[in-house]
């Protein structure tokens, strides 16, 4: 989509509302033309050239008119342009958040959240400052277009002077526009990393701590802000000259009148009203000008964040950021349980199965290829592998966190067609290998929105083991449990992600190694709880733990991102080399885990 096809798309956003703002503004530039004229009529009857009718006071009155006129337009005017500015803007904002929160999770946005803020705060405010100043430039257009005609009328040579600096900074400014919008890019790029940086200093205080890598960081941090500077400076520097250049051009055209109105007026050619309306007409030519060349300004910015934008929506058309719709966020743009597949309809799992599912991490080419798996309501069945061997991407791919390049899915025998949407409670709910906790009380990081009936959220403390942690926090569920849960240990944040997920009624239960920050014996209590309770919901769970694999009906062994081997503990410690290295290492007490290359 080219800039212009953008521009086009944002004001068919709201037509209406975007005419009346031109409308206000031409008003409010076409205004300052009577003034002029008034004044001419004032000069000229001074000097006798020409007769005045109305007298001073009808003069006085009239520019009063005028001015009151013109306050009363910029009152209106500021009106309908906030309304359209903010209207067009949450308009972006929201279709570029809804397609990010449409994405699969795990691949939502192609940058740092640090990043993203960025887009949606500056590229989005940038489109909002071309979109609103393209409305000036039209009122200013019919300014200059009645005011030349008028002054054309009065003295051709004058009016050319008056109007050539315009000619000459909009040429001064088209040739400056590639460089400018060179430096713009490179200033947001570097603005982008040191917002990204911050966020990541703050999110991972722990680990620059633990790593003793302040100073590197610092020094890190310190390199993308002198990189900043540099690039701000450039394109300050350019911004600046070309304000100065539309300015000076102005002075210049004034100097060139003064020159030339002294001899035509002693040739009578020119009168005193005469001069007095080029001079008045020429402060709006600055105007003119400046504004002008402000557009031209954003609208090659525009250029920019249309591209920032655009890569933010992942290979997605362009027109997804200029689709029209009410101000809110659809409830299909998030999955949810009402958003569900409607291809299949609730009902109780009795077999999901999964043929030829596949799915490369484009950077790394590494993911999973081919795998097949059924599982049956009720089930219990653990993936287990070495590191790396894409039992993350196993589960990630099939809920449909990230995009499957190939394979089915179906769900009693009914194709799952979005697996993203369709794998949320009731369906599904799943608990991921590292667990995200908020800011907030655990009992809000546990039910996360959902209503506590009948005792649920006792029941999920309960069966992700937590009740005897609860009791010990200082204020219980009431506990505040930090930025990303840094108040808890590592258990128990998986505890408190594994709570989350069990106090949502669901077929299926999708545990990634929610266990691995747990002693044996927690783990033991952990999952015969969930197995005592669960019902009839099938359980899909990864882990490398002799306690998960004990209570497995089926497992699965990764290798290489494909399906190694796959039955019983005991048909599998009498067929996978791979399953007794893992069953074995964890009777030693180590973590069992096989590094793989
Ligand atoms: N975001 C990513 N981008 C690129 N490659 C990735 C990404 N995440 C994982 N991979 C690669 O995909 C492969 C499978 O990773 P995956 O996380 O599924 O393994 P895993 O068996 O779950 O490992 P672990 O036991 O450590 O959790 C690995 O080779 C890994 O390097």
């Amino acid at each position: 989509m080219t800039t212009f096809q953008f521009l086009r798309r944002l004001i068919m956003l709201r037509p209406l509302l975007y005419v009346g703002n031109a409308l206000a503004w031409t008003v409010i530039y076409l205004i300052p033309i009577a003034p002029g004229l008034i004044t001419q009529q004032f000069f000229d009857s001074l000097t006798g050239s020409d007769s005045l009718k109305i007298g001073t006071w009808g003069i006085i009155a009239l520019l009063l008119a005028a001015a009151l006129a013109r306050v009363a337009m910029i009152y209106v005017g500021c009106i309908t342009d906030v309304q359209y500015r903010f209207r067009m803007s949450m308009i972006l904002r929201r279709n570029l958040l809804g397609h990010v929160l449409k994405q699969p999770g795990a691949r939502a946005i192609p940058v740092s959240p640090g990043e993203a803020i960025s887009y949606f705060r500056d590229d989005v405010d940038q489109t909002e400052e071309a979109v609103s100043w393209s409305v000036d430039v039209f009122g200013l257009t019919c300014f200059a277009i009645v005011s030349s005609y008028i002054l054309l009328k009065i003295d051709v040579q004058m009016t050319l002077l008056v109007f050539l600096p315009l000619v000459l900074v909009v040429t001064v400014a088209q040739l400056a526009t590639t460089r400018l919008q060179k430096y713009r890019a490179a200033s947001r790029e570097s603005t982008a990393r040191v917002t990204g940086a911050i966020s990541e200093m703050f999110g991972n205080v722990q680990a620059i701590q633990v790593a003793g890598a302040e100073d590197r960081v610092i020094e890190r941090f310190r390199r993308f802000n002198e990189d900043r500077r540099k690039t701000m400076l450039k394109d300050k520097l350019l911004g600046e000259t070309l304000d100065t250049v539309f300015t000076n051009s102005v002075n210049l055209g004034i100097g060139l009148i003064l020159l030339l109105a002294g001899a035509k007026m002693r040739g009578g050619s020119f009168t005193v009203g005469d001069f007095s309306l080029f001079v008045y007409y020429l402060t709006f030519v600055t105007q003119v000008i400046s504004n002008v060349g402000k557009f031209m300004t954003y609208f090659k910015q525009m250029t920019v964040a249309l591209a920032r934008m655009t890569e933010l929506l992942q290979g997605a058309a362009a027109g997804v950021l200029t689709r029209r719709g009410k101000l809110v966020l659809a409830k299909g743009s998030r999955p949810a349980a009402e958003a569900s597949d409607p291809a299949v309809a609730r009902e109780p799992l009795r077999a999901l199965e999964v043929t030829g599912l596949s799915y490369r991490f484009p950077d790394t080419g590494r993911g999973i290829e081919n795998v097949g798996l059924r599982l049956e309501g009720g089930s219990f069945t653990v993936v287990t592998g070495a590191i790396g061997s894409g039992k993350t991407t196993l589960v990630r791919t099939l809920l449909g966190l990230l995009p499957k390049d190939e394979g089915t899915i179906t769900w009693n025998g009914k194709p799952v067609e979005e697996p993203g949407t369709f794998f949320t409670p009731a369906q599904s709910a799943y608990s991921a290998q590292i667990p995200r906790l908020y800011s907030d009380t655990l009992r809000n990081n546990i039910l996360l929105g959902h209503r506590d009936n009948d005792g649920e959220l006792a029941r999920a403390v309960h069966d992700s083991v937590m009740e005897y942690d609860v009791a010990h926090l200082q204020q219980g569920l009431e506990t505040v449990v930090g930025p990303r849960g840094v108040k808890l240990s590592g258990g128990q944040m998986q505890r408190a992600a594994a709570a989350r997920m069990l106090v949502r009624e669901a077929e299926l239960y999708v545990f990634d190694d929610v266990s691995s920050a747990l002693d044996v014996e927690t783990e033991q209590k952990l999952w015969e709880r969930i197995f005592a309770s669960r019902g009839n919901a099938a359980c899909l769970v990864v882990s490398h733990r002799r306690a998960a694999l004990a209570h497995a009906d089926h497992i699965i062994v990764m290798k290489d991102g494909r399906i190694e081997s796959e039955g019983t503990v005991d048909e599998l410690l009498a067929a996978s080399e791979t399953f007794r290295e893992l069953w074995y290492g964890d009777e030693r007490g180590k973590d069992g885990r096989v590094q793989q290359d």
